[in-house]
């Protein structure tokens, strides 16, 4: 082996910015992130941008943040699934007590800096939404019980109630709607992808519900949170946040969501393996837009407000 090729090897083991960066989960951050912008944007508080700007990048921290403390318990069964086995941990790029440690010292630095810049409500939330998602549903829930998702995925609930508690420094009935969306929302997203990636949970022992209870039952579990959650998204429409814009957009919507979690449903498994997983694939991105296309509705909708437009 030539020098300059043990000099690759070598960096090629050294953490790197983007190695943290990944600890991070950015990708899945965006949309959380984007959910809790949407948040404050459509309170009746305007804040100033640069407070706003502020908190956003706070809320950004401490999502990635707790993402990183995720990584840290789970490298484990992260390097037993092909989807994450690339991660910095699983991939010796990071030490799992580095993880924890870059984690950890971003949470406080997250809720801290949130509290001085906006106020402790939000800071408060941030916190609990940290501490769910690392200490009740990473720790606690996933490897015990196929419910896991259900009442862990209240965390990825809260970005958009955090928002609006920075703007408003409380909580209202909107933002308990804007909660329930992505709670409601949650368990489609999740075990559609759980579907077609059986395999790896089932490898790495995580009692997912296609795992314990197989894929006709989890097929017909998306199709029941995708019928409940279609009244409370078109029902945020009647609020204070919602108008003719968001309105529209929520029916049309959730007429194409139930239309795929019909569709999912009447698959046979046979017609699932023909076509490697395809409509199952298709709706998780589906489920993707949908929860982006309705904060961007509810987006719309506030600037069109700000106009003397939007609403009602
Ligand atoms: C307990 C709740 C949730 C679970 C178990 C879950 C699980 C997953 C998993 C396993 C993936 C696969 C891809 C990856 O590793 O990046 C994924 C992708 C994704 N999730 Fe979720 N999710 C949850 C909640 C959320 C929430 C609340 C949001 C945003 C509001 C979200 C946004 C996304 C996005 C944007 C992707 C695509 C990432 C990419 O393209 O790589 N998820 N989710
Ligand atoms: C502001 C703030 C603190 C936001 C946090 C939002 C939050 C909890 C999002 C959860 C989304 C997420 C990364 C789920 C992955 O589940 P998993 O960990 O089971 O997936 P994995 O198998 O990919 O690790």
């Amino acid at each position: 082996m030539s020098d300059a090729s043990l000099n690759t090897t070598s960096y090629d083991n050294e953490a790197g910015f983007g190695d943290f960066f990944a600890l991070l989960k950015p990708r899945v951050m965006s949309l959380v992130v984007f959910t809790a912008f949407v948040g404050l944007l459509v309170a009746p508080v305007s804040v100033h941008p640069i407070i706003g700007f502020a908190a956003i990048l706070f809320i950004a921290i401490g999502g990635g943040a707790s993402g990183a403390l995720n990584m840290w318990w789970e490298a484990d069964v992260d390097a037993l699934m092909k989807r994450t086995r690339k991660r910095p941990i699983p991939a010796g790029k990071i030490t799992a007590g580095e993880a924890k440690a870059f984690g950890l010292t971003l949470s406080v630095m997250a809720v801290v800096m949130l509290g001085l810049a906006a106020n402790f409500v939000a800071a408060g939330l941030l916190a609990f939404t940290i501490f769910f998602y690392v200490v009740v549903y990473t720790m606690g829930l996933k490897r015990r019980t196929p419910q896991n998702i259900v009442i862990g995925g209240a965390a990825g609930a809260f970005p958009p109630m955090i928002g609006w508690a920075v703007a408003t420094g409380g909580i209202s009935i909107e933002s308990v709607l804007m909660f329930s969306i992505i709670f409601m929302w949650t368990p489609p997203h999740f075990w559609s992808l759980a579907l077609f990636m059986n395999d790896d949970y089932t490898k790495a022992g995580i009692p997912m519900l296609p795992v314990t209870h197989g894929r006709r039952v989890t097929r017909a579990h998306i199709l029941v949170y995708t019928l409940l959650l279609a009244p409370v998204a078109v029902g945020a429409g009647f609020t204070s946040i919602g108008g003719p814009v968001y309105l529209t957009a929520s029916v049309l919507l959730n007429a194409w969501f139930i239309a795929g979690a019909v569709k999912i449903w009447r698959r046979s498994e046979e017609a699932a393996v023909a076509d490697k997983y395809a409509a199952e694939r298709k709706f998780f991105r589906i489920s993707l837009l949908y929860l982006f296309l309705h904060f961007g509705a509810l987006l719309a909708e506030g600037i069109l407000r700000s106009f003397g437009m939007g609403g009602w």
